[in-house]
């Protein structure tokens, strides 16, 4: 099994190898997405230690203002060391302040951009992959790779890391600082590191399992709420309501239960550090004091000691809890990763041809086609339309017409053969070229949020008024938009700007009317349409395939009527090709279909 991309997402059976080469890639990612802005970086991180070492030099100020600034005082009215001491104190606070609010900006600063950055990559990247990557990897998954998994990385990058940055130089400092005073108190505060890293060490293991569970939990939760909502009807219809709410409250009681675990550790783990720190300060005050009874230690140095161990072990809790944040943030940065890895399957051409000239004459030459499934869709296959045929495209449900329209657009290229338009290999074809040459309307008649004029007007960027309304009236949309409660400016999410699925339809074929292409697509959508939308929708389509090339997969015979040539494909094979009236005489399937149709009209 391979890693590359998203494969094996959900897998967590990694062999040593698989798992390094996943971490490589996380961490080449973070390496483009960092190097930018590597000097910034560096100056961050010279900010930090100026501004930790200021904070932590306090403390030993006011021991030498103690132990030197009040003899001298006593002894020789000399009032100049403690001066120095309180100025340097102040100094020293103010220092380390403004150097933290530029190191705190500096890194918000830092991790903003990067987090945009790659926000924009993941964006741009999910548009540039072809079809074949979404029809397989769900718009769910796409969701949550651009908003949890960015969560994650956010976390950690705005809040984990500067913990752990922070808390690391902090008692890091404080324990050197402790060892030039006092070598005796730095070893006694090293020892007492000894059981705050093993209980910190057995949090992070404990709140690494507890974390997962309560995602897990609390993701399982929440699917069944939404697979309850959006199945409402279902639900409703075969009263499944009672049998919903009791596998409801089981998930909320396992997400409950995890919770009520989560937070016990963190109830042993917080007061088990405060102990440590208030048995490790009473040691240093008890051996401390001993020593300046005995002359051996200067008070000052003690009341620093003892300011030192108080603040020594706040810090250690948020490095613990940095490695939950980063835990996930790598989980989310590998899945990033390979979604990044992944590569369009169609890909535009470096040098592309120039297409000709012409109206839209389409060939197969010898193609094959099968998905990434490997099941051969289309065997061998031959066709040529020539320029402003019509063609029906009819055929039992899988047999391959949709595939067929997929191959023209240009969604998938073939595995064998060549598909070319006006003699010229759609792969040798710009995006541009293609885009604007073959148009495809697909039976959901996407509209976009926007006006009604927006959306026609992306058949033709840039479309002046007139051309929308022209190209409405011409497919007969024009009343229906009219009677909208902005006419062209109704936006279609608004209430009121709620159009009816044969309104999107006809919509739609404005859009594809303004577009003009060489080749237009036609999935046509049916079964939500009443007699009246349909006729209206008839009315619209023959004006649309006018003067042009079309593959409609006809759904509704009543289409094939205004066909130039039938299509009858099985198990991706054209069995019957020929005008409406020739296979109707002929006889064969299309000639059952045709009757069968027939008589259910009367
Ligand atoms: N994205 C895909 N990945 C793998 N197999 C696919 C994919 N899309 C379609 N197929 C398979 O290809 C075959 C042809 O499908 P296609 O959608 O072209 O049929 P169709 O004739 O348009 O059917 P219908 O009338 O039901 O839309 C089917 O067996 C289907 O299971």
């Amino acid at each position: 099994m391979s890693v590359y991309g998203v494969q094996g997402e959900d897998r967590t059976d990694y062999t040593k190898a698989e798992s390094k080469a996943i971490r490589a890639r996380s961490r080449k990612l973070l390496g483009t997405l960092l190097r930018p802005h590597l000097w910034r970086v560096v100056v961050t991180m010279v900010l930090v230690v100026v501004a930790v070492a200021a904070n932590i030099a306090g403390p030993m100020l006011i021991a030498y203002g103690i132990d030197t600034g009040l003899p001298s005082i006593m002894e020789r009215a000399d009032w100049m060391p403690l001066w120095v001491a309180t100025i340097a104190y102040i100094v020293a606070a103010v220092l380390a302040g403004v150097l933290m609010y530029f190191y705190t900006v500096g890194i918000a600063r830092i991790s903003q951009t990067v987090l945009f950055d790659l926000r924009r990559r993941l964006f741009a990247h999910a548009q540039r992959l072809s079809l074949e990557f979404h029809e397989s990897y769900t718009s769910g998954r796409i969701i949550a790779r651009q908003t949890s998994d960015l969560e994650a990385i956010r976390d950690l990058l705005d809040e984990g890391l500067n913990e752990l940055v922070r808390g690391v130089l902090f008692m890091a400092f404080t324990g050197v600082a402790m060892t030039v005073l006092d070598p005796l108190s730095g070893l006694i505060i090293g020892i007492a590191l000894i059981p705050a890293i093993i209980l910190t060490r057995w949090f992070q293991v404990r709140s690494t399992l507890l974390f997962r569970e309560t995602r897990t939990t609390s993701a399982r939760m929440i699917v069944h709420f939404v697979e309850t909502m959006t199945g409402i009807r279902a639900v409703k219809a075969f009263r499944k309501e009672p049998a919903n709410q009791r596998e409801f409250d089981e998930r909320v009681d396992d997400y409950r239960d995890a919770n009520y675990r989560t937070i016990n550790i963190f109830g042993i783990y917080e007061p088990g550090i405060m102990a440590i720190g208030a048995v490790t300060i009473a040691t240093l005050v008890l051996v401390g004091g001993l020593r300046v009874a005995e002359g051996s230690l200067q008070i000052g140095v003690l009341l620093a000691i003892a300011l030192y161990a108080r603040n020594f072990f706040q810090p250690i809790q948020g490095i613990g809890m940095f490695f939950n944040g980063y835990q996930s943030a790598s989980a989310a940065l590998e899945k990033i990763s390979g979604m990044l890895e992944e590569e369009p399957t169609v890909r535009e051409p470096g040098a592309p041809k120039a297409l000709p000239e012409s109206r839209g004459q389409i060939d197969f030459d010898a193609v094959e086609f099968s998905y990434s499934s490997g099941k051969v869709v289309l065997p061998d296959f031959d066709l040529h339309i020539p320029s402003g045929q019509t063609i029906a495209l009819v055929g039992t449900t899988g047999a391959g017409k949709s595939t067929l329209a997929k191959l023209v657009s240009r969604f998938y290229d073939p595995t064998e053969g060549s598909v070319k338009l006006d003699g010229v290999d759609l792969r040798e074809l710009s995006n541009d070229d293609l885009r604007r040459a073959v148009v495809m309307v697909t039976q959901e008649a996407y509209l976009f949020s926007g006006t009604v004029a927006d959306n026609i007007a992306l058949g033709k960027p840039g479309a002046s008024d007139e051309e929308i309304e022209a190209a409405a009236r011409a497919v007969g949309a024009h009343e229906f938009i009219m009677a909208l409660p902005d006419g062209y400016g109704t936006d279609v999410n608004k209430r009121g700007g709620r159009v009816s699925a044969g309104q999107r339809q006809l919509l739609s074929f404005a859009r594809a009317f303004l577009a003009d292409p060489r080749v237009l697509i036609l999935d046509e959508a049916t079964a939500s349409l009443d007699i009246p939308s349909e006729r209206l929708v008839q009315e619209g389509l023959t004006t649309l395939l006018d003067d042009r090339t079309a593959i409609i997969i006809a759904h509704r015979l009543s289409t094939v009527a205004i066909a130039d040539r039938v299509l009858v494909m099985e198990h991706g094979r054209i069995i019957e090709d020929g005008s409406p009236a020739e296979l109707i005489a002929a006889g064969g399937k299309f000639a059952s279909l045709h009757r069968a149709w027939r008589e259910s009209l009367v």
